[in-house]
């Protein structure tokens, strides 16, 4: 597999900036996380990287090959995307028979085993005959079981309830273990997916403004909480994204590393936070 690379990727919409000079890198066999509030442009960046749209400037490239109009670099790409692009008369079968034909090799048994563990009947079902969050489980069961080395999600777990985003977790889990692809998954459920991603991107204000491995973005963190003079005198020459105050505890966000001479008063305490404490915390306006 071949590193796909976005290089100074802008894109506008008439006058409206939607990314603007974006670059990253994905390297193949890891999963990713693509994070950004409510029309950051996480979607128009995957529609980007599959050709769906044209960026206004920049490149993409799949190993030393730009991606536009390049069948070959798109065959490997598979995006799931929040908009149906199936007519809603299609069969999940027919939808299985599609993707064998665009991609080949479709995993049709582990597409019936899906089914199952998302308590679909019958694999001739019409998908528009389905509830919104078993017609996610079907593009999901496209998703695990097509053959491209490149899986985009974008928002892959809309109205899943919480059984059925546990068989996702684990699904995923069990597809990667098998045959090692990457996986791109952008989802506001943030909290759920901390522990499946290594890596993140968080889009902001039309830039990357993490580009991180999951653990290093969350060891560089701190939430130091205790009485709210000993924390404001704790943090005051540090970096500090927010605080919050209850009932005379304060807790400070802070980034960076902490100084290493001061002492920590006994009545703070310190600790990491998780992904979607500092997902909030990075991009609050
Ligand atoms: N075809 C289009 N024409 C004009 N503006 C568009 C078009 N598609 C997207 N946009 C705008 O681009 C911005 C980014 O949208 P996008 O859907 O990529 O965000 P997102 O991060 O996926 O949002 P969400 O999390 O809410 O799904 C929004 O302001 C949206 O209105």
């Amino acid at each position: 597999m071949e590193t796909l690379k976005v290089s100074q990727i802008t894109k506008k919409y008439g006058r409206q900036m939607i990314l603007d000079d974006i670059s990253l890198t994905i390297q193949p066999g890891k999963i990713y996380g693509l994070l950004g509030r409510n029309g950051a442009g996480k979607s128009t960046l995957l529609n980007l990287i599959v050709n769906r749209i044209l960026p206004t400037d920049g490149t993409i490239k799949l190993g030393n090959d730009e991606i536009n109009d390049n069948d070959v670099a798109l065959t490997q790409f598979y995006l799931m995307s929040e908009v149906s692009l199936y007519p809603k008369h299609v069969t999940l079968k027919q939808m299985w028979e599609m993707a064998d034909l665009s991609y080949g090799s479709f995993n049709f048994n582990r597409a019936r085993r899906l089914l199952k563990e998302f308590d679909i009947q019958d694999e001739n079902v019409k998908l528009g005959s389905l509830s919104t969050g078993l017609q996610t489980a079907a593009k999901l069961i496209v998703a695990l079981s097509v053959n491209a080395n490149y899986i985009f999600l974008d928002e892959p777990i809309l109205g899943l309830d919480a059984n059925h985003r546990d068989v996702f977790y684990q699904e995923l889990l069990k597809a990667y273990e098998e045959n090692v692809k990457t996986y791109v998954l952008s989802t506001h459920l943030i909290e759920e997916i901390q522990q499946l991603v290594e890596h993140v991107f968080i889009l902001d204000n039309e830039k990357i403004t993490v580009d991180a491995d999951v653990e290093d973005l969350l060891g560089e963190m701190f939430v130091i909480s205790g009485p709210a003079m000993l924390v404001e005198e704790y943090v005051k020459d540090q970096n500090v994204l927010g605080t919050r105050s209850l009932a005379g505890i304060k807790t400070a966000f802070v980034r960076g590393a902490l100084s290493e001479e001061k002492e920590i008063p006994d009545q703070i305490q310190i600790k990491h936070p998780d992904l979607q404490q500092a997902f909030i915390y990075l991009t609050n306006k």
